[in-house]
């Protein structure tokens, strides 16, 4: 049975971010992620990960994102400068919560060139940390109208092209469902460049066991895949409660 964490971006969001660390150990929850913890001093999320006895799993990069700007611009032409600078800020973050992985955004931008800088950029990245973990992660054009990386297939030739051995794919059910219409079906053809998993339901992005996709059927898939990373949870609840929508958990 794979190991669950909680995103705490979007799970517990109910709490300040403060609280939602104790929130999600007491839920049972032994690792959490984090979308963009930049606005916090990084030792206040520290401290609050290891009073809980929390691992981190994830944060993403590079800023900003919901603070006004584009999710990333690891994609778009003419800001190599800035992609660098940031990930050496991310870095600092890297340091000091140790997440295992880091994931790149690619922004909003469309075409050859934008492919390019995308490559260019996640080669620079996985060079400069090469000890880190990055991942890419398809989003669906439904929750992220223009953002560069909006099919499985292309991440896959992106990862080809990049050719790094710490750059993979970050498989998510709810945009896999959304995008090609079956996200089992896109787990079994491309889970051999997988190395992080969240879920969530589509089209709702609510918890898993509303919408029509099979969770135990996919939950045995990442088993007989051998996958055995975190599955991290990555909805936006439906009851004003996190914890009352915890009920797809194999355990609960
Ligand atoms: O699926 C998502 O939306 C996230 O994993 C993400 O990184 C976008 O911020
Ligand atoms: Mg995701």
């Amino acid at each position: 049975m794979p190991k669950f964490a909680a995103n705490i971006s979007l799970l517990f969001a109910e709490l300040p971010y403060l609280d939602r660390f104790q929130a999600a150990a007491e839920a049972g929850f032994e690792a959490v992620e984090i979308l963009f913890p930049y606005e916090i001093a990084a030792r206040d999320t520290r401290r609050a990960l290891v009073a809980n006895g929390l691992e981190l799993v994830l944060i993403n990069a590079p800023p900003p994102n919901y603070t006004g700007g584009q999710p990333g611009f690891a994609a778009v032409p003419g800001e190599e400068a800035r992609f660098q600078r940031d990930i050496t800020r991310v870095m600092r973050y890297v340091e000091q919560l140790r997440p295992g992985i880091v994931h790149i955004m690619a922004g909003y931008e469309q075409g050859a060139q934008a492919q390019e800088t995308f490559v260019r950029n996640l080669q620079w990245a996985a060079d400069h940390a090469p000890k880190q973990q990055f991942t890419i992660e398809p989003l669906n054009p439904v929750a992220q109208p223009d953002y560069f990386l909006n099919d499985y297939d292309l991440a896959a030739e992106v990862l080809d092209q990049v050719a790094r051995p710490n750059v993979g794919l970050q498989y998510d059910t709810y945009h896999a469902e959304v995008i090609h219409g079956d996200a089992l079906d896109v787990w079994e053809r491309f889970h051999s460049r997988a190395v992080h998993v969240q879920i969530g339901a589509a089209p709702d992005r609510s918890e898993p066991g509303r919408g029509t996709m099979d969770f135990p059927a996919l939950f045995q898939a990442f088993d007989d895949a051998g996958y055995s990373g975190w599955v991290s949870a990555e909805y936006k609840p439906s009851k004003p409660r996190t914890v009352d929508t915890l009920g797809w958990r194999p355990s609960d």
